[in-house]
Order: C-alpha cells, then structure tokens, then sequence
C-alpha cells in the first residue's frame, strides 16, 4: 500500500487509525484551521470504481438526516481518496462488549427508535442501507452522544449483500434488498442487544458461512428467537418479514409496538441511550 499522508486538503493532520474495513482505513484528525477533531476515511485509487466517492455522494443527499454523519469535505490526496466526517465515539459492538453483552430494555428501545426514524429516512431518499449492524451504528460525540449514528454507506445495495449474521433472509437469498430488509436486520439486532446472542451466531472463534447461517436462521422459530423478551419484538420481525418487496412499510406501526414496551418500564428508566458511562470507558482504555 502507498505511503499514508501526514495531511489531507493541507488542513486535516492525520492521528491515529479509528478503525478499518474492506475499502479503507479510518483515521482521527486534527483540522489545523480551526482546532477541532474529525474521522478520515483514506481508500487507495484503482482502477476500480471508488466504493468511497459512492458512499460520499449517498451521504450528501441524506446529508439533513438525523442519525446521518455529516461530511465536511470529499476529495483525492496522493494516491487516495478520502472522506472527512465529523468524528462519532464508539459503535454498539463495542459498547455491547464492554457491556457484557447486555444492553437495558430502556437503551434498546431507545435505540430501535432512533434507527427506525433514520431508516424510514434513509429509505424516503430511495436508499437501502443494506448492512445494519451493531459495528455500522455509532453514537455520537459531545452533545451528540445520545444520538445513534449510521455509518458505512458504501455498499451498491444491488450487488452485494451485507453482513450474514444480521442479513435479512431475502438477502441471503440474493433478492435485491428492499426497505424490510434493513427493518428485519434491525429487530435482529434488537434481540441480540437483548438476549446477548443470536441462536445462528456461531460460539467462540468459529466462522460459520453464509450458507450455515442462513440454514440456522430459517430453522430457528420466531417463538424460540423471541423467547424471553417483549411479544412486540416478535411481532416486529413478522411484520418485517411479511412486507413484499416494493410494499411501503408502516414506520408508525412500529414504532407504536416500540411505545408500548417503553409503556411497561418504570418511570424512572429515562429516555436516553444511557451508554456514556460505557463510552468513557472504551475511551480512557
Ligand atoms: N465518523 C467516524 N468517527 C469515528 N470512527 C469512525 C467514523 N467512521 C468510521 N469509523 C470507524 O472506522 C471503522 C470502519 O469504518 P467503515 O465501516 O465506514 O469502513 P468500511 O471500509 O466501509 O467498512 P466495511 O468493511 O464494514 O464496509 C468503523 O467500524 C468505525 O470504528
């Protein structure tokens, strides 16, 4: 790989990488100008269409969005393209790890609502995010931290599917995703951030293959998947999966069936993410 710039655009001093994934890395950065922190995304120049310009343009057009990150400039530097963001803090994953693999009812619904709003968003632009999952959402930084941000636009939703261990079942099976799509991977992740596991989720170090997953998801019933937690977490995932492929969801209906859960919990559960003190941790770690 060519050598890393020390800065991009002249102004963006490059810190340490945040993180990395299939068409880059991200780095911390200084903007020299006025003095504040942000992420860059760097992705090698190919001849290949670039995955990053993509993902830039999605991210202009929802660039109002709540729960969208906000770009602060798109452009190439020596031999890379690069996306500067505003910085986020932490993803769920590894919220949900340093939290024993437990989130509160209150923080899940919280969060369901919140991803919900900016799917039904998402999707109102004619965008399929295609890849919810717990390392795709990040919460914010400053007065931004009860926010849940979406990131990682960079998938052309008609040729790749996302991730297997929350992929809708229709995207295991190579139907071009649609809008239910994202709504089933996200009560995936729902009942995950509840119960701590998926019953397909491989244990230890395994890898299991798509094809393994998507046997396993079939096979387990939405009765045992659901066991434990809120009915209308169920009922969630049989609204999802029965919606056809160019039906409009009904956001407000589930968003009623996330209502009525918060309905049951204690007055004293607050309405917040309620992550900070977790996020504090990963960040002094
Ligand atoms: N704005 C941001 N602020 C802080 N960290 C970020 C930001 N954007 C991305 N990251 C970190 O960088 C990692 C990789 O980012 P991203 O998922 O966008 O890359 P990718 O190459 O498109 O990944 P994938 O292989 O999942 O498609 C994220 O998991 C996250 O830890």
């Amino acid at each position: 790989m060519c050598k890393v710039p020390s800065r991009v655009d002249g102004r963006f001093r490059l810190g340490d990488p945040l993180g990395s994934g299939t068409y880059g890395v991200v780095y911390r950065a200084r903007n020299i100008i006025n003095d504040t922190d942000l992420a860059v995304k760097l992705e090698p120049l190919t001849n290949n269409s670039s995955s990053l310009e993509h993902e830039y343009h999605i991210l202009k057009q929802l660039e109002s969005g709540v729960g969208i990150p906000h770009v602060i400039w798109f452009g190439r530097e020596a031999t890379y393209h690069a996306l500067a963001l505003d910085l986020l803090g932490p993803s769920l994953h590894e919220l949900f790890l340093t939290h024993n693999q437990k989130f509160e009812l209150h923080t899940v619904i919280n969060l369901g609502d919140q991803l919900l709003s900016s799917l039904e968003y998402i999707h109102s632009c004619n965008y399929v995010h295609d890849n919810i999952k717990p390392h795709n959402v990040l919460v914010g930084c400053g007065a931004l931290e009860q926010t849940a941000f979406i990131i990682d636009f960079g998938i052309a939703r008609e040729c790749l599917t996302g991730t297997p261990v929350f992929a809708s079942i229709n995207s295991h099976l190579g139907v071009v995703p649609a809008r239910h799509d994202d709504l089933e991977s996200l009560v995936y992740m729902l009942i995950y951030f509840l119960c701590g596991s998926l019953p397909w989720l491989p244990k230890g170090r395994k890898k299991l293959s798509s094809s393994c997953i998507l046997v396993r998801k079939v096979d387990t019933t939405i009765q045992v998947l659901c066991h434990g937690i809120p009915s209308e977490v169920a009922t969630m995932l049989i609204y999802a999966r029965s919606l056809a492929f160019s039906e409009d969801p009904d956001y407000d209906y589930l968003q009623s069936l996330l209502n009525n859960i918060h309905a049951t919990l204690l007055p004293s559960a607050t309405c917040s993410l309620d992550l900070s003190h977790l996020r504090d941790l990963i960040m002094h770690s």
